[in-house]
Protein backbone atom coordinates (compact mmCIF):
# COMPACT_ATOMS: atom_id res chain seq x y z
CA UNK A 1 0.00 0.00 0.00
CA UNK A 2 1.26 3.47 -0.59
CA UNK A 3 -0.98 4.93 1.87
CA UNK A 4 -3.17 3.45 5.02
CA UNK A 5 -4.67 5.04 7.26
CA UNK A 6 -6.34 3.59 10.52
CA UNK A 7 -8.35 4.92 13.14
CA UNK A 8 -7.43 8.84 12.60
CA UNK A 9 -8.21 11.26 14.67
CA UNK A 10 -7.88 14.93 14.78
CA UNK A 11 -9.03 17.33 17.56
CA UNK A 12 -9.27 21.29 16.49
CA UNK A 13 -9.35 22.23 20.47
CA UNK A 14 -12.31 20.71 21.92
CA UNK A 15 -13.91 20.09 18.91
CA UNK A 16 -13.59 16.61 16.77
CA UNK A 17 -13.25 16.83 13.40
CA UNK A 18 -12.11 13.51 11.87
CA UNK A 19 -13.63 10.26 13.89
CA UNK A 20 -11.70 7.07 13.43
CA UNK A 21 -11.22 7.48 9.42
CA UNK A 22 -9.23 4.54 7.70
CA UNK A 23 -8.53 4.07 4.51
CA UNK A 24 -5.69 2.70 2.43
CA UNK A 25 -4.78 3.44 -1.71
CA UNK A 26 -2.51 0.99 -3.62
CA UNK A 27 0.48 1.67 -6.27
CA UNK A 28 -1.05 3.51 -9.02
CA UNK A 29 -4.48 4.36 -7.57
CA UNK A 30 -6.66 7.91 -8.14
CA UNK A 31 -9.01 7.55 -4.99
CA UNK A 32 -11.21 10.59 -4.34
CA UNK A 33 -12.25 11.81 -0.70
CA UNK A 34 -15.69 13.54 -1.80
CA UNK A 35 -17.44 15.50 1.00
CA UNK A 36 -19.39 18.80 1.36
CA UNK A 37 -17.32 22.15 2.44
CA UNK A 38 -15.56 21.38 6.61
CA UNK A 39 -16.36 17.41 6.37
CA UNK A 40 -13.01 17.42 7.10
CA UNK A 41 -10.97 16.21 3.60
CA UNK A 42 -8.12 19.37 3.65
CA UNK A 43 -7.27 18.44 7.21
CA UNK A 44 -6.85 14.60 6.31
CA UNK A 45 -5.25 15.30 3.79
CA UNK A 46 -2.88 18.12 5.79
CA UNK A 47 -2.09 15.35 8.17
CA UNK A 48 -0.49 12.82 4.77
CA UNK A 49 1.65 15.58 4.07
CA UNK A 50 2.59 16.07 6.68
CA UNK A 51 1.53 19.69 7.26
CA UNK A 52 -0.67 18.49 10.49
CA UNK A 53 0.20 16.48 13.54
CA UNK A 54 -3.27 14.22 14.06
CA UNK A 55 -4.86 13.97 17.51
CA UNK A 56 -4.98 10.16 17.51
CA UNK A 57 -4.19 6.98 14.79
CA UNK A 58 -2.30 5.46 12.80
CA UNK A 59 -0.99 6.96 9.29
CA UNK A 60 1.99 5.68 6.84
CA UNK A 61 2.25 7.42 3.79
CA UNK A 62 5.26 5.81 1.16
CA UNK A 63 6.48 3.50 4.11
CA UNK A 64 6.96 6.54 6.81
CA UNK A 65 5.11 8.45 9.41
CA UNK A 66 3.93 11.86 7.47
CA UNK A 67 4.98 13.18 11.32
CA UNK A 68 8.32 12.87 11.21
CA UNK A 69 9.42 12.09 7.74
CA UNK A 70 12.32 13.56 6.30
CA UNK A 71 13.16 15.76 3.06
CA UNK A 72 13.98 12.52 1.06
CA UNK A 73 10.71 11.31 1.47
CA UNK A 74 9.40 14.58 1.17
CA UNK A 75 11.04 14.54 -2.74
CA UNK A 76 8.69 11.15 -3.61
CA UNK A 77 5.46 13.48 -2.68
CA UNK A 78 4.06 16.21 -4.64
CA UNK A 79 1.48 18.17 -2.95
CA UNK A 80 -0.81 20.97 -4.71
CA UNK A 81 -2.35 23.25 -2.18
CA UNK A 82 -6.06 24.94 -2.44
CA UNK A 83 -4.34 28.19 -3.51
CA UNK A 84 -0.60 28.88 -3.97
CA UNK A 85 -0.29 32.87 -4.75
CA UNK A 86 3.59 33.49 -4.68
CA UNK A 87 6.29 34.42 -7.12
CA UNK A 88 4.55 37.04 -8.48
CA UNK A 89 7.55 38.15 -10.99
CA UNK A 90 8.50 34.93 -12.09
CA UNK A 91 7.93 33.70 -15.59
CA UNK A 92 6.30 30.28 -15.44
CA UNK A 93 9.12 28.40 -17.47
CA UNK A 94 11.71 29.88 -15.33
CA UNK A 95 10.44 28.84 -12.31
CA UNK A 96 9.43 25.52 -13.27
CA UNK A 97 12.78 25.06 -13.75
CA UNK A 98 13.94 26.39 -10.72
CA UNK A 99 11.64 24.46 -8.37
CA UNK A 100 13.03 21.49 -10.77
CA UNK A 101 16.55 21.90 -9.85
CA UNK A 102 15.38 21.31 -5.92
CA UNK A 103 14.86 18.19 -6.92
CA UNK A 104 17.80 17.13 -8.64
CA UNK A 105 19.97 15.63 -5.44
CA UNK A 106 17.04 13.11 -5.02
CA UNK A 107 15.87 12.41 -8.78
CA UNK A 108 15.82 13.68 -12.51
CA UNK A 109 12.56 16.32 -12.24
CA UNK A 110 10.17 17.34 -15.47
CA UNK A 111 12.19 18.48 -17.83
CA UNK A 112 10.31 22.23 -18.60
CA UNK A 113 9.22 22.03 -22.17
CA UNK A 114 7.76 18.72 -21.40
CA UNK A 115 6.17 19.67 -17.93
CA UNK A 116 4.49 23.16 -19.54
CA UNK A 117 3.03 20.93 -22.46
CA UNK A 118 1.56 18.73 -19.89
CA UNK A 119 -0.03 20.94 -18.19
CA UNK A 120 -1.22 23.09 -21.21
CA UNK A 121 0.88 25.81 -20.34
CA UNK A 122 3.24 25.99 -23.48
CA UNK A 123 1.85 29.16 -24.92
CA UNK A 124 2.87 30.81 -21.49
CA UNK A 125 6.08 29.81 -20.70
CA UNK A 126 7.25 33.10 -21.06
CA UNK A 127 4.40 34.86 -18.64
CA UNK A 128 5.00 36.26 -15.68
CA UNK A 129 2.82 34.11 -13.02
CA UNK A 130 0.88 37.29 -11.82
CA UNK A 131 -0.55 37.59 -15.52
CA UNK A 132 -1.98 34.31 -15.82
CA UNK A 133 -5.74 33.59 -15.65
CA UNK A 134 -7.46 31.89 -12.56
CA UNK A 135 -7.59 28.38 -14.84
CA UNK A 136 -3.56 28.84 -15.81
CA UNK A 137 -2.65 29.41 -12.60
CA UNK A 138 -4.49 26.68 -11.48
CA UNK A 139 -2.29 24.55 -13.99
CA UNK A 140 0.93 26.33 -12.92
CA UNK A 141 0.10 24.90 -9.08
CA UNK A 142 -0.69 21.33 -10.66
CA UNK A 143 2.73 21.48 -12.61
CA UNK A 144 4.94 23.05 -9.33
CA UNK A 145 3.23 19.68 -7.92
CA UNK A 146 4.17 17.58 -10.18
CA UNK A 147 7.46 18.61 -11.38
CA UNK A 148 9.82 16.40 -9.14
CA UNK A 149 7.79 13.70 -10.48
CA UNK A 150 6.33 12.11 -7.28
CA UNK A 151 5.58 8.76 -6.72
CA UNK A 152 2.38 10.07 -4.35
CA UNK A 153 0.40 13.33 -5.81
CA UNK A 154 -1.89 15.17 -3.49
CA UNK A 155 -4.56 17.71 -5.50
CA UNK A 156 -6.43 19.70 -2.80
CA UNK A 157 -9.65 20.36 -4.83
CA UNK A 158 -7.89 21.05 -7.98
CA UNK A 159 -10.42 22.40 -10.27
CA UNK A 160 -11.72 24.60 -8.30
CA UNK A 161 -12.52 27.82 -11.01
CA UNK A 162 -11.74 26.27 -13.59
CA UNK A 163 -13.96 26.45 -16.71
CA UNK A 164 -15.49 22.90 -18.57
CA UNK A 165 -12.62 22.90 -20.97
CA UNK A 166 -9.85 24.05 -18.56
CA UNK A 167 -11.64 21.36 -16.09
CA UNK A 168 -12.07 18.41 -19.19
CA UNK A 169 -7.98 18.65 -19.84
CA UNK A 170 -7.10 18.33 -15.79
CA UNK A 171 -8.96 15.48 -15.87
CA UNK A 172 -7.08 14.11 -18.65
CA UNK A 173 -3.72 15.50 -17.25
CA UNK A 174 -4.73 13.34 -13.90
CA UNK A 175 -5.59 9.98 -15.88
CA UNK A 176 -2.78 10.34 -17.63
CA UNK A 177 -0.22 10.86 -14.87
CA UNK A 178 -1.88 7.68 -13.20
CA UNK A 179 -1.60 5.36 -16.41
CA UNK A 180 1.45 6.37 -17.91
CA UNK A 181 3.49 7.57 -14.71
CA UNK A 182 1.60 4.70 -12.47
CA UNK A 183 1.41 8.38 -9.86
CA UNK A 184 -0.58 7.33 -6.50
CA UNK A 185 -3.31 10.13 -6.83
CA UNK A 186 -5.49 10.90 -3.55
CA UNK A 187 -7.20 14.21 -4.80
CA UNK A 188 -10.23 16.25 -2.73
CA UNK A 189 -13.37 17.66 -4.20
CA UNK A 190 -16.95 18.98 -3.20
CA UNK A 191 -18.10 18.02 -7.05
CA UNK A 192 -19.00 14.23 -7.11
CA UNK A 193 -19.35 14.56 -11.50
CA UNK A 194 -15.42 15.00 -11.13
CA UNK A 195 -15.09 12.37 -8.46
CA UNK A 196 -17.32 10.08 -10.62
CA UNK A 197 -15.12 10.73 -13.92
CA UNK A 198 -11.68 10.38 -12.10
CA UNK A 199 -11.50 8.06 -9.52
CA UNK A 200 -10.65 4.28 -9.24
CA UNK A 201 -12.21 4.51 -5.76
CA UNK A 202 -14.62 7.13 -4.03
CA UNK A 203 -14.50 7.94 -0.35
CA UNK A 204 -17.19 9.93 0.46
CA UNK A 205 -16.24 11.87 3.62
CA UNK A 206 -18.87 13.62 5.57
CA UNK A 207 -19.05 15.47 9.20
CA UNK A 208 -15.35 14.04 9.64
CA UNK A 209 -16.74 10.04 9.04
CA UNK A 210 -16.47 7.82 6.15
CA UNK A 211 -19.71 7.22 5.22
CA UNK A 212 -19.49 5.05 2.02
CA UNK A 213 -16.42 4.41 -0.25
CA UNK A 214 -16.22 2.25 -3.60
CA UNK A 215 -15.60 2.19 -7.20
CA UNK A 216 -18.59 4.98 -8.92
CA UNK A 217 -19.48 1.68 -10.30
CA UNK A 218 -20.06 0.01 -6.68
CA UNK A 219 -21.62 2.80 -5.26
CA UNK A 220 -24.01 3.72 -8.10
CA UNK A 221 -24.92 -0.18 -7.76
CA UNK A 222 -25.36 -0.33 -3.90
CA UNK A 223 -28.16 2.55 -4.21
CA UNK A 224 -29.88 0.97 -7.27
CA UNK A 225 -32.35 -0.53 -5.56
CA UNK A 226 -34.25 3.08 -4.56
CA UNK A 227 -36.12 4.08 -7.72
CA UNK A 228 -39.17 6.35 -7.24
CA UNK A 229 -42.08 5.16 -8.67
CA UNK A 230 -44.87 8.38 -9.15
CA UNK A 231 -48.63 7.77 -10.84
CA UNK A 232 -52.04 9.62 -9.91
CA UNK A 233 -55.17 8.09 -10.28
CA UNK A 234 -58.56 10.26 -10.16
CA UNK A 235 -56.51 12.93 -9.88
CA UNK A 236 -54.28 12.09 -6.54
CA UNK A 237 -50.96 11.84 -6.71
CA UNK A 238 -49.19 8.77 -5.23
CA UNK A 239 -45.14 8.31 -4.97
CA UNK A 240 -43.43 5.15 -3.45
CA UNK A 241 -39.80 3.98 -3.13
CA UNK A 242 -39.37 0.16 -4.14
CA UNK A 243 -36.36 -1.77 -5.28
CA UNK A 244 -38.70 -3.64 -8.04
CA UNK A 245 -39.96 -0.53 -10.21
CA UNK A 246 -40.88 -2.72 -13.11
CA UNK A 247 -42.40 -5.33 -11.29
CA UNK A 248 -44.46 -2.44 -9.03
CA UNK A 249 -45.21 -1.25 -12.10
CA UNK A 250 -46.80 -4.57 -13.47
CA UNK A 251 -48.96 -4.22 -9.94
CA UNK A 252 -50.14 -0.71 -10.45
CA UNK A 253 -51.33 -1.54 -14.32
CA UNK A 254 -53.31 -4.81 -12.94
CA UNK A 255 -54.92 -3.08 -10.00
CA UNK A 256 -55.95 0.79 -12.15
CA UNK A 257 -55.51 -0.53 -15.37
CA UNK A 258 -57.14 2.66 -17.57
CA UNK A 259 -57.32 4.49 -14.63
CA UNK A 260 -53.62 4.71 -14.10
CA UNK A 261 -52.24 8.73 -15.31
CA UNK A 262 -48.82 10.51 -15.10
CA UNK A 263 -46.74 7.16 -14.55
CA UNK A 264 -42.97 8.30 -13.89
CA UNK A 265 -40.35 5.95 -12.91
CA UNK A 266 -37.45 8.00 -11.92
CA UNK A 267 -34.04 5.89 -11.26
CA UNK A 268 -32.32 6.78 -7.94
CA UNK A 269 -28.59 8.30 -9.32
CA UNK A 270 -25.26 8.45 -7.29
CA UNK A 271 -25.91 12.15 -6.87
CA UNK A 272 -29.18 11.28 -4.97
CA UNK A 273 -27.17 8.57 -2.87
CA UNK A 274 -24.85 11.06 -2.45
CA UNK A 275 -27.22 14.21 -1.31
CA UNK A 276 -28.76 11.93 1.03
CA UNK A 277 -25.61 10.71 2.60
CA UNK A 278 -24.25 14.27 3.32
CA UNK A 279 -27.86 15.68 4.36
CA UNK A 280 -27.80 13.37 7.02
N1 LIG B 1 -7.10 25.39 12.08
C1 LIG B 1 -8.33 25.06 12.47
N2 LIG B 1 -8.78 25.33 13.71
C2 LIG B 1 -10.01 24.98 14.11
N3 LIG B 1 -10.91 24.37 13.34
C3 LIG B 1 -10.55 24.09 12.08
C4 LIG B 1 -9.25 24.42 11.57
N4 LIG B 1 -9.17 24.01 10.28
C5 LIG B 1 -10.37 23.45 10.00
N5 LIG B 1 -11.19 23.49 11.07
C6 LIG B 1 -12.57 22.94 11.15
O1 LIG B 1 -12.48 21.55 10.89
C7 LIG B 1 -13.57 21.09 10.10
C8 LIG B 1 -13.04 20.42 8.84
O2 LIG B 1 -12.41 21.41 8.02
P1 LIG B 1 -11.66 21.06 6.66
O3 LIG B 1 -11.06 22.33 6.14
O4 LIG B 1 -10.77 19.91 6.86
O5 LIG B 1 -12.90 20.64 5.75
P2 LIG B 1 -12.98 20.46 4.17
O6 LIG B 1 -13.77 19.22 3.97
O7 LIG B 1 -11.64 20.53 3.57
O8 LIG B 1 -13.84 21.71 3.72
P3 LIG B 1 -13.73 22.65 2.40
O9 LIG B 1 -14.36 21.87 1.29
O10 LIG B 1 -14.55 23.82 2.80
O11 LIG B 1 -12.28 22.96 2.18
C9 LIG B 1 -14.43 22.31 9.83
O12 LIG B 1 -15.47 22.32 10.78
C10 LIG B 1 -13.49 23.47 10.06
O13 LIG B 1 -14.19 24.60 10.52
Amino acid sequence: MVLTVDGLRMQYGEVEVLHEVSFDARAGEVLTLLGPNGAGKSTTIEILEGFRLRSAGQVEVLGLDPADADETWRARVGIVLQSWRDHGNWRVGELLGHLGSYYTPYKQPWPTGELLAAVGLTESAGKKVRMLSGGQRRRLDVAIGIVGRPELLFLDEPTTGFDPEARREFHELVGRLAREYGTTILLTTHDLDEASRLADRILILTAGRIVAAGTPAQLTAAIAGEDEVRWSVDGQSFRKKTTDSTEFVRGLFSQYGAELRELEVRRASLEDTYLALVAS
